[in-house]
């Protein structure tokens, strides 16, 4: 599978690594950041090519993998679609849109084309799947972040945020994307709070889920990216799971 990029930060860098150094159907080839430099320095690491444009890797990639920023989503994934490439997006918060959301989906039906949402950050989401096949009730996700991850400074433990997922993507776009694809996983827009915890040094999220099957909670305590703290590393492993999986043909898990 001949994979480009689009973002080549944290965890553009973190896959890059890992492609490097373990034998997989992932073949990254091309990179694409904003910032020429950027993407000539994984490139450079790579033995892959930077590009000046999307456009310029289209037609030589079998999918494209979006870690760049919510702008990104809507500016790059309707032309990838739109080519018949598939589509990874770690920007997940940008399809808390519904119009962008449903062009995306239209896109990709009429041009035979994936889009694949990995799990990222947080864990649960097979056995939430699975719940959405009866009465989900209630979905709520606590996320905790040192200040530095939330690109503030303070001493004290504070409550940052408390509403809905689609409103969170808005206020918080780079912090919690994880929101978006648990709204979208369980087709609701769940609540979501967001505490900035000096005590902490890990991205925490706790999910609590309430349904016919019963109830499930998650915690993931989450190593921070080197390159950006903001970002956890699970988000980037998962990434790179959902693409090595596509090529397996036994799969475990919904
Ligand atoms: N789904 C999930 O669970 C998670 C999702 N994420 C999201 O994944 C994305 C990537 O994360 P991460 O690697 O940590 O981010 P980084 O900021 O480390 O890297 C992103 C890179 O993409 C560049 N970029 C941003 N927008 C564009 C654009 N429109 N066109 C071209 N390049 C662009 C950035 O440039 P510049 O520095 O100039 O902005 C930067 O170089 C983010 O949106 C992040 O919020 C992160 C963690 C978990
Ligand atoms: O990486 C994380 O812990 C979560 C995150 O930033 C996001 O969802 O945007």
């Amino acid at each position: 599978m001949i994979v480009g990029i689009v973002g080549c930060g944290a965890i553009a860098n973190i896959i890059t690594g890992y492609v490097l150094e373990e034998d997989s159907n992932i073949q990254l080839r091309f990179f694409y950041d904003r910032d020429l430099e950027k993407a000539e320095n994984l490139a450079s690491m790579a033995d892959g090519i930077a590009v000046l444009k999307v456009e310029d890797m289209l037609d030589k990639v079998d999918l494209i993998i979006e870690a760049a920023s919510p702008e990104a989503v809507a500016e790059i994934v309707p032309d990838i679609l739109k080519a018949g490439k598939d589509v990874l997006i770690m920007s997940v918060g940008a399809l808390m849109d519904k119009g962008l959301r449903s062009k995306i989906e239209d896109l990709a039906t009429k041009n035979n084309a994936n889009v694949y949402i990995p799990s990222g950050a947080i864990v649960g989401l097979d056995g939430i799947k699975a719940a959405s096949i009866g009465e989900i009730t209630s979905v709520k996700l606590v996320t905790r972040k040192p200040p530095r991850s939330l690109g503030i400074s303070t001493d004290e433990k504070k409550l940052l945020y408390k509403g809905n997922a689609s409103e969170a993507v808005k206020k918080f776009p780079l912090n919690i994307n994880v929101a978006a694809t648990l709204s979208i996983a369980c087709d609701m827009d769940v609540e979501v709070e967001i505490i900035v915890d000096p005590k902490v040094d890990r991205n925490v999220h706790e999910i609590t889920v309430k349904g016919d099957f019963g109830e499930l909670k998650t915690i993931t305590e989450n190593v921070r990216c080197s390159l950006n703290p903001k970002t956890s590393v699970l988000a980037a492993y998962s990434a790179i799971k959902l693409l090595k999986s596509l090529s397996e043909n036994f799969k475990v898990g919904t």
